[in-house]
């Protein structure tokens, strides 16, 4: 009934934990269960070696009661995951098991979508395969240890790739020189390190926040503690859309606070896309921030006019007709009382296919709203992502190949508004930013 929503994977990784890694890791997944919902997998690492337990579908359904099946482990290392290559498959849950040439064993888990690497032909996009079973096998055909063998793999590695690596009770973190997708490493309470993809997830662990892995940069956690060398150059240009919709909005992405950064979003949205109206109305969850932001910049009342079902998950939804709109009352309830005879503004961070959109402008107005206009907090996505986020081809893009006027037409707003590239990039602070999929130019040329 549902298609799945383009998240893009989740990764913990944890050492010098006091015995309990492993049901640490299903704690940290949890906090990273937006990030993906296919399938979940933790492994530990202990003097029997590397066990690995996981399964398809949310955390709590593969990990009941968050306790998995696996010995009690000093170092654990977890993944959720939303295929972006190779399809869903057992073969192709994380974290992946591999060894070195010479026998030295490891777990691989990835948030990204690779495009090549070099000297290994079993993964092209497009063949079916996966993408991480490559970089796995790549690091596995290297004759030494495992961190000799990612310094030797990751510069020939193309694509997004924030990686976590298990060897033995040693942590290895990476992410591409572009820094595609977030990193960032913790410090435990009792005094352990932990690696996630989002700050949200070292809070969920009463973990300290040190600072993000710096693009181009690995990180190694061992029982000296951590050290960072470099493996390429960085040219930094971390995803927008992490800030716009993907990370949680009480993550810190470059030393933003995601929430702060979409409130940016909607402030100058209300600045550049004004519209005379009586109420402003959040699409719940990731269009709150930049609703509320709409609403304080435009000085409408903001009203909670849509309910969530928090059991409905994150997602797309089909656009075949009854099923769709099943979908969309599973989702969202509307309260007629705070919409009609009222001119609303509905805002949402993001437009991708228009399903939810044209559902919910319709709901809003069989509620009795005497006009609906639809703000976008971000620019119209015309462009597909090559890095990560499953964003379709320009077909399947409600704006791909469709002016603003059309896309209001087809969602039927009385009006539509979208945010500029620069306002949207002005947002979310200084570090340079990958925009690609507004505006058809991607950092990688
Ligand atoms: O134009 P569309 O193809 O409908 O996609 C855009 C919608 O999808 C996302 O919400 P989602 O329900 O995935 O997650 P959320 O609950 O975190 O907002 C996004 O926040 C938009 O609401
Ligand atoms: N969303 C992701 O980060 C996916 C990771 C990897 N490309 C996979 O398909 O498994
Ligand atoms: S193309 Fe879009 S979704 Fe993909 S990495 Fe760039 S900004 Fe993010
Ligand atoms: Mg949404």
């Amino acid at each position: 009934m549902f298609e799945s929503v383009g998240e893009s994977c989740g990764v913990i990784a944890l050492r010098g934990v006091a015995g309990a890694a492993g049901a640490l890791a299903c704690h940290g997944l949890v906090a990273l269960q937006h990030r993906g919902q296919e399938s979940a997998g933790v492994v530990v690492a202990g003097a029997g070696g590397l066990s690995r337990q996981c399964g398809h579908g949310l955390v709590q359904q593969v990990f009941e009661g968050l306790t998995p099946a696996l010995p009690e482990c000093g170092a654990a290392l977890g993944h959720v995951r939303y295929a972006t290559a190779g399809g869903s498959g057992a073969g192709n849950v994380q974290p992946l098991l591999g060894q070195t040439r010479r026998g030295d064993e490891f777990a691989l888990a990835h948030n990204g979508h690779l495009l090549r690497v070099a000297g290994h032909d079993g993964w092209a996009p497009g063949t079916g395969a996966a993408d991480t079973a490559t970089l796995a096998a790549a690091v596995g055909a290297e004759p030494g240890g495992v961190r000799d063998a990612l310094l030797a793999v990751l510069p020939k590695v193309e694509g997004a790739y924030s990686i976590a690596v298990l060897d033995g009770e040693t942590v290895h973190a990476a992410r591409d020189p572009y820094g595609f997708r977030p990193l960032c490493l913790g410090r435990l309470a009792g005094g352990g390190w932990v690696v996630a993809s989002e700050s949200a997830a070292l809070e969920c662990l009463g973990a300290r926040y040190l600072r993000e892995v710096e693009p181009g940069e690995l990180v190694t956690l061992d029982g000296h503690g951590l050290r960072g060398e470099r493996f390429a150059a960085a040219s930094p240009a971390g995803c927008v859309f992490e800030y716009v919709y993907f990370a949680r909005a009480d993550s810190m992405l470059g030393g933003v606070r995601v929430h702060q950064a979409r409130h940016a979003m909607g402030v100058a949205l209300a600045g550049e896309a004004p519209v005379e109206a009586d109420v402003v109305v959040a699409v719940p969850d990731s269009g709150r921030p930049a609703a509320l932001g709409y609403a304080s910049a435009s000085g409408l009342y903001y009203a909670e006019a849509l309910a969530r079902n928090a059991y409905a998950g994150r997602t797309f939804l089909q656009p075949s007709t009854v099923e769709r709109r099943r979908a969309v009352r599973l989702k969202f309830g509307v309260l007629p009382e705070l919409v009609a005879d009222r001119r609303v503004v509905m805002v949402d961070d993001s437009l991708v296919r228009a399903n939810s959109a044209r559902d919910l402008v319709s709901l809003v107005r069989a509620a009795g709203a005497r006009e609906v206009h639809l703000r976008i907090a971000s620019p119209p996505v015309r462009w597909p992502c090559f890095f990560g986020v499953d964003l379709p081809t320009r077909a399947e893009l409600a704006a791909g190949r469709r002016g603003i006027r059309e896309v209001a037409e087809l969602v039927r707003a009385d009006s539509l508004g979208y945010l500029s590239v620069e306002a949207m990039v002005a947002a979310c602070g200084p570090a340079p930013k990958c925009v690609g999929c507004f505006t058809g130019t991607y950092p990688t040329g």
